[in-house]
């Protein structure tokens, strides 16, 4: 972030030292008469709302003004936020605060917690403070992620689970995933390395776009590459740190130039959205019809027919609303899925037994004659075991506000203050799961420990497994997330053998992580295919 504050071009070079001391100086003095005016604000909210410090939950000392924001952000060992607050909470319990610049986090590690903030007191807890950037790019906030839980949310949780991504709706756009995996398999070359991220990310963003907006493939609407490139401009833009955030007096300045560029980046969005679904109105590429001569409808179609029939124009039903879900569909969701993949591809491309055992399920289930369809996902248990196996190890920070004060675990919790459930925390505590750090997909299958079958729902695993979150407020990509994860997984892993470049054991892989806005992997996996199937669909 420092180095954002002291990037000014240089204008001339004898001047240049003086040139960046004045605008660095400027800057500070910014900075600080806006981080004094924030602090005080909050110090009044705080007394108003009758929280004193020493009812707050425990918690790390900062530093006068940016609070833990240096520790968090230069502790020299450049951990991840989560395994961060993952040794804070040994050293102060399944509660604790952290004040981030003027904003105040409670972080929660526990499941009991965990439980209380997500569903028993839920509608307390259903605030989500959205970044600067988020709210660029989905017209305020306005997707179901960052509406506030009331009737136009309600009206399109409702929209996106029984209708747009329910499963007879992604059963009726198997086809538009379907031609897009296949087609990036083809164009897998044996003996040459591949990034897993790249390939995934190709893969799951195309045929969401695909099934979304039937894409280039349909209708010659969007070209698929530019606007994939499009949406990872705009997460990366989401995913940074921005001081803004920290203290938002400074919002005005936008001091890194994150809000504009975010701005940007969502305008171009928004006009690939428009031509789409413009073209809709004008009675072009609704309806798909394959080569069974079955109509396919994507699911652009089914959210416009679904507003059509509430009543289009109402404010229910406002057109922005319904662009911010595509957009927390694609891009949004299809980073988070290609991510996972990555996770499972390097887990089992370091654990032969777990590999052997995924592989040998394919050839009984599907067979080396086929590819991987969708009819075949329902038997493919280890599979299933594998996926939720990684969502335990690699997931990720809950984010939620307290809408007003109220108490968790016996300690006072002002209104607006963010609330994080650390799922990560939660999944790798020893005292719930054995082992906890090891890949073992096995945990999946048993039973008989009290707690299975693990569902994504979190209350029948007792909150010991959310990766999802939980409550009214939990993932509305789930049926997507999983069945379109499977899907990619199963195809890559029946498709091919992958084999760690020459040189590489699986012992030597690394898996050190970064956080985001989700888990990701620092060093990309690379890794070396070799076809196994004898099918005509993977021949050109
Ligand atoms: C690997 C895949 C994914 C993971 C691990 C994941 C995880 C999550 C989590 C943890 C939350 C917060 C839930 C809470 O606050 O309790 C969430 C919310 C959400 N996710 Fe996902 N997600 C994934 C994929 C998707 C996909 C594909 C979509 C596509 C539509 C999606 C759409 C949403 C939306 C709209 C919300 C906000 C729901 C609300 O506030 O009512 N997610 N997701």
């Amino acid at each position: 972030m420092a180095d954002a504050f002291l990037s000014s071009p240089p204008v001339n070079k004898n001047n240049q030292f003086s040139e960046r001391w004045m605008i660095t100086s400027a800057i500070i003095v910014i900075i600080l008469v806006g981080i004094l005016h924030s602090v005080s604000k909050l110090v009044k909210r705080l007394k108003s709302q009758g929280a004193t410090a020493a009812s707050l939950p425990p918690g790390p000392r900062g530093l006068p003004i940016v609070g833990y924001i240096p520790f968090l952000m230069y502790n020299g060992r450049k951990i991840p936020i989560h395994r961060q607050f993952n040794d804070l909470a040994a050293q102060y319990g399944p509660i604790f605060k952290i004040w981030v610049g003027g904003q105040l986090h409670v972080v929660i590690s526990s499941p009991a917690l965990a439980k209380q903030v997500l569903r028993d007191d839920e509608s307390n807890f259903s605030g989500r403070d959205l970044p600067l950037a988020i709210r660029a790019c989905t017209y305020g906030g306005l997707d179901l992620a960052g509406l506030p839980m009331g009737r136009d949310w309600n009206f399109m949780k409702k929209v996106v689970l029984r209708e747009v991504l329910s499963n007879p709706s992604l059963d009726r756009c198997y086809e538009l995933r379907r031609s897009v995996v296949v087609k990036a398999l083809r164009e897998v070359r044996s003996g040459q390395p591949v990034g897993v991220l790249e390939l995934a990310h190709k893969m799951v963003a195309n045929a969401t776009m695909a099934m979304t907006w039937g894409g280039s493939d349909h209708g010659d609407v969007v070209d698929k590459d530019k606007t994939r490139r499009l949406g990872d401009e705009m997460m990366t833009l989401m995913e940074q740190p921005n001081v803004s955030d920290a203290f938002p007096l400074l919002a005005r300045f936008d001091l890194q130039g994150i809000g504009r560029k975010a701005a940007e980046a969502a305008g171009r969005f928004d006009r690939i959205i428009t031509s789409v679904i413009q073209k809709r109105f004008d009675g072009e590429g609704s309806l798909i019809i394959t080569e069974e001569g079955k109509e396919k409808k994507d699911l652009l179609q089914v959210l416009l027919e679904t507003r059509e029939r509430s009543g289009a124009g109402s404010s229910l039903a406002s057109m922005n609303q319904f662009k911010a879900l595509l957009l927390d569909i694609t891009p949004g969701g299809a980073g988070n899925i290609a991510t996972v993949i990555e996770w499972a591809m390097t887990e089992l491309v370091k654990c032969d037994k777990a590999m052997t055992n995924v592989k040998r399920e394919l050839d009984d289930v599907v067979g080396l004659e086929s590819l991987v369809e969708d009819h075949h996902l329902k038997k493919l248990n280890y599979l299933d075991a594998v996926v939720k196996e990684t969502f335990r190890l690699y997931q990720v920070i809950i984010q939620r506000q307290a809408l007003q004060p109220c108490t968790i675990g016996g300690y006072d919790i002002p209104k607006k203050a963010k609330v994080m459930v650390n799922a990560w925390a939660i999944h790798m505590d020893p005292r719930l799961w054995e082992v906890p750090t090891e890949f073992r997909p096995e945990r999946f299958l048993e039973s008989g420990n009290g707690m299975m079958p693990f569902d994504f729902q979190g209350s029948n695993s007792h909150f010991v497994y959310i990766p999802f979150g939980s409550g009214r407020r939990i993932c509305a990509g789930i049926n997507l997330a999983t069945r379109m994860l499977k899907y990619v997984l199963a195809s890559l892993l029946h498709s091919f053998d992958w084999k760690l470049p020459a040189g590489e054991g699986g012992s030597t892989v690394d898996v050190s992580d970064e956080f985001t806005l989700i888990i990701k992997k620092k060093k990309p996996l690379t890794i070396v295919p070799t076809p196994r199937l004898s099918c005509p669909d993977l021949q050109a």
